[in-house]
Order: C-alpha cells, then sequence, then structure tokens
C-alpha cells in the first residue's frame, strides 16, 4: 500500500486546543476542495521532503508514492512525540493507507470532514480529530445542502468518544456569515469537545477581533466552548 507524501517532519502543532504539543507531521498529497485561503500546497510532486533533524531546515528526498513501511520507519525515527498529525490535502482521501499505517503513536487526524465515507474507514484508528467546519457560502458551492450533510455525517462518524477527541476549527474571514456558523455548529454541537475560531491568516480578508468576539459569545451563548487561537507555528517560523 501507498500514498503520495510531499513532507513528513516533526514539529509543535501550531493549532488548536493541543498548541504545543510535540508531532510528527504527514502531509498527504491531493484534496477535494479548493478553499480560498488555503496556505497549503496540494499538488503532486515527485518526492516527500523529510526532515530527519527537527528543525533543521535540511531534507532528504524520497520518491513518491511511498510506502506505508517507509512512512512508518520515518515516523518512528522521532521520539516522545504525542501523536501523529495526518494532514495534506485532505488525509481522508488516503484512509486505506491510513488504515494500514501502524505506529506506536496516537493519530491526529485532520481534516475538511466532508468524506464520509472515508471517515468510517479511519474512526477506530484515530484518537484526535481536529476536524474543520467550511463555512463556505451558498454561491461557492454547486450543492450547498450536501456539503452541510457531509459535514454532519463526518462528524457523527468521529464524534468525541471515550477513546477519541473530536473538536472543531472553523476559519474565520472578514466576511464569514455568523448565521451560516451558528446553524452549523448546532447540528454538529453534540459531537465535539469544543469549537476553535481560527483566524485567516493570510490575505486582506482577516476579520476584526470585534467579528471573533462576536462569534464567540455566540456560541459560548449555546454551551458549546469555544476560543480563539490563530495559527502560532507561523508566529514561531516553524514548519
Ligand atoms: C491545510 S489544512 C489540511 C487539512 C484539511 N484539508 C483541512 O482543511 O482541515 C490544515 C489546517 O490549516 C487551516 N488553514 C489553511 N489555510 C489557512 C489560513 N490561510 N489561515 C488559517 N488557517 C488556515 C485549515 O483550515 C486547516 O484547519
Ligand atoms: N506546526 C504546525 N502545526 C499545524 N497544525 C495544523 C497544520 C496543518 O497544516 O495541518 C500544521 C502545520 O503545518 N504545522
Ligand atoms: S480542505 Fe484543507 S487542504 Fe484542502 S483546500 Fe481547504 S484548507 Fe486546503
Ligand atoms: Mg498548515
Amino acid at each position: 500500500m501507498n500514498a503520495p507524501i510531499s513532507e513528513i517532519f516533526c514539529s509543535v502543532q501550531g493549532e488548536g486546543p493541543y498548541v504545543g504539543v510535540r508531532q510528527v507531521f504527514v502531509r498527504f498529497i491531493g484534496c477535494n476542495l479548493q478553499c480560498q485561503y488555503c496556505d497549503t500546497q496540494r499538488e503532486y510532486v515527485d518526492f516527500c521532503r523529510f526532515e530527519e533533524n527537527p528543525g533543521s531546515d535540511e531534507f532528504e528526498l524520497i520518491p513518491n508514492p511511498l510506502d506505508v513501511n517507509t512512512v512508518a520507519e520515518s515516523i518512528e525515527s522521532f521520539s516522545s512525540v504525542h501523536s501523529v498529525s495526518l494532514t495534506g490535502g485532505e488525509p481522508l482521501i488516503h484512509a486505506d493507507f491510513i488504515k494500514n499505517l501502524q505506529i506506536s503513536a496516537p493519530l491526529y487526524l485532520e481534516s475538511n470532514m466532508t468524506l464520509p465515507e472515508m471517515a468510517k474507514k479511519v474512526k477506530d484508528k484515530v484518537s484526535f480529530v481536529s476536524g474543520d467546519v467550511k463555512i463556505i457560502n451558498e454561491f461557492e458551492c454547486d450543492d450547498f445542502e450536501t456539503h452541510i450533510e457531509k459535514t454532519i455525517d463526518s462528524f457523527k462518524i468521529l464524534k468525541t468518544t471515550e477513546s477519541r477527541d473530536c473538536f472543531c476549527k472553523i476559519v474565520v474571514l472578514e466576511n464569514t456569515k455568523i448565521e451560516y456558523v451558528l446553524d452549523i455548529m448546532d447540528k454538529i454541537s453534540d459531537y465535539i469537545s469544543g469549537a476553535i475560531l481560527q483566524p485567516v491568516t493570510q490575505g486582506y480578508n482577516r476579520p476584526s477581533v470585534q467579528h471573533l468576539l462576536q462569534i464567540q459569545k455566540q456560541l459560548l451563548d449555546k454551551g458549546i466552548n469555544t476560543k480563539v487561537i490563530p495559527q502560532t507555528h507561523k508566529m514561531l517560523g516553524c514548519l
């Protein structure tokens, strides 16, 4: 079993409630969405860059696609990690590969939560789910209703249990409609341990602090544990 992967490195988690924990990151190539704010290259590259020495900015190049055993060995070369972040692109596109990945550390899935059938395949493998809620406007999407349904189904499948922490992240832009946020959060609030409002980092359309605080207040009023946390790895200057 193999998969196209753009990078494998060890760093600290820069987003969400686990900010600061030491993780190995495995970044899969390919995505089913095209978020306008996306900060990550998702296209195919011939080589995966592997940073053997954390923070060194020196990379070994491994030809794509990578075999599942090669990925497991690369992950196991790092020690004292809290968990292994499976990110991308969209890692759930590679759910079969994830199912076959045998490693010692817990898996932390970073997903756009729009592929419920793939979510079913990995639900018993992952210990942490950082699930994005993509607040796209109706005009940005061919089938808005289906997008919302798939998001809800994915949260239902990957919900918080005794052995899994599932939380959601919402990237907030200047034009993020508060009513869309409240509507979808009503539908997934039973499945998550909390919500993170993550202001968009790049581009011109950053939300005002007032906008973030208004959304936070409304979610707190619904009983949803909601924090505002920007991307911290970009401040630190690490991968
Ligand atoms: C690159 S995505 C990969 C995982 C998955 N495709 C997803 O969207 O959750 C990782 C995280 O970065 C966030 N992200 C991407 N671009 C961003 C930006 N410009 N500002 C803030 N967060 C961003 C995404 O929303 C997601 O939470
Ligand atoms: N340090 C660090 N933290 C992260 N949290 C989520 C990331 C991602 O791209 O999925 C990411 C990343 O790329 N680097
Ligand atoms: S789903 Fe994630 S990787 Fe895909 S375009 Fe959106 S932010 Fe980027
Ligand atoms: Mg990132």
